[in-house]
């Protein structure tokens, strides 16, 4: 994503040939104007970014930012009430949702599996996009082959015909990957993907998205999180929500410094960055303990 205007210090707005939509031809995710209003609360305010093929964002900010509000629209789930979103060159409200929803891969560490299903047949629903394996559907030879490629990829290897309520909560965000994977999206959108993990859980986790960014170079991310801790090392930008309001956005070095970061947590934060990982931190005001 690129903020477009009004641009911050240090953000890139280098242009790109336009589409007849006034999209730029090599975005991926393009908000111009948007603004989303629900019941008379303004969940987004005027956003304009731009996300294009092989960008990594982070989309940070406190609850109620609008970060889902905003992943929503990247994911062709709602509308806009202003302004326009075009996702994978497609204009929201004029193209068929539920075909374009099956083109993105959407991965929510929430999504309900019904009954004991295996890793495999979880997978393969992404093909239908639907959470339970649809009735007289077989997929191709092929199409198990994929799958299989997949789960060894995200480091299931073997673990196929394991069982849904037998996994852990790491290895079951894996196969929802995997899952979001399947249709091949040039799009990945991660809502939260740490939450719920234990450390080693996390940073397998987000090494298996680091991986992910090295095997499909093309491939363009948005990662919601609250936590810079669980920012992969591949993040190439960031956005900052805060109250449907964008504070920031452009690439991550540029974004992610303490004053922008304590500005859209209106909390004096301050960050550090070791070996790639970003560490978030809050000055102490009173005397340490012991
Ligand atoms: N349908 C709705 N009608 C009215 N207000 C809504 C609706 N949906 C969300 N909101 C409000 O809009 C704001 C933004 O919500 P959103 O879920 O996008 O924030 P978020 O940044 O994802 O928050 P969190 O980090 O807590 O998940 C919140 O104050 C929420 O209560």
């Amino acid at each position: 994503m690129t903020l477009q205007h009004p641009a911050p210090a240090g953000t890139s707005t280098s242009p790109a040939p336009s589409t007849a939509d006034g999209a730029p031809s090599d975005a991926v995710l393009h908000l111009a104007g948007v603004s989303v209003l629900r019941s008379g609360n303004v969940l987004l305010d005027a956003v304009h970014l731009t996300v294009r093929a092989g960008e990594h964002w982070a989309l940070l900010g406190p609850n109620g930012a609008g970060k889902s509000t905003m992943l929503g629209l990247a994911g062709a789930l709602t509308h806009p009430s202003r302004g326009t979103v075009d996702v994978l060159g497609r204009r929201i409200g004029r193209t068929d949702l539920m075909s374009l929803r099956r083109e993105i891969g959407h991965v929510d560490p929430r999504h309900p599996v019904p009954g004991p299903m295996t890793i495999e047949e979880v997978v393969l629903t992404g093909l239908t996009g639907s959470r339970a394996t649809m009735m007289r559907w077989e997929p191709s030879a092929a199409q198990r082959t994929h799958v299989r490629e997949l789960v060894d990829q995200l480091g299931l290897a073997g673990k196929a015909s394991r069982e849904w309520p037998l996994l852990s909560q790491g290895e079951r965000g894996r196969a929802l990957i995997a899952r979001a994977l399947v249709v091949e999206p040039r799009l990945l959108l991660l809502d939260e993907p740490a939450t719920g993990l234990d450390v080693a859980a996390r940073e397998q986790l987000l090494e298996t998205v680091d991986h992910l960014h090295m095997l499909w170079p093309d491939l363009a991310s948005v990662l919601v999180t609250h936590h810079l801790e669980e920012l992969p090392v591949t993040t190439t930008h960031a956005a900052l929500l805060n109250g449907g309001h964008l504070v920031a956005a452009g690439p991550v070095d540029d974004v992610l410094t303490s004053d922008q970061v304590s500005a859209t947590f209106e909390h004096p934060i301050r960050i550090a960055r070791e070996d790639g990982r970003w560490r978030a931190s809050s000055p102490r005001t009173a005397p340490s303990l012991g």
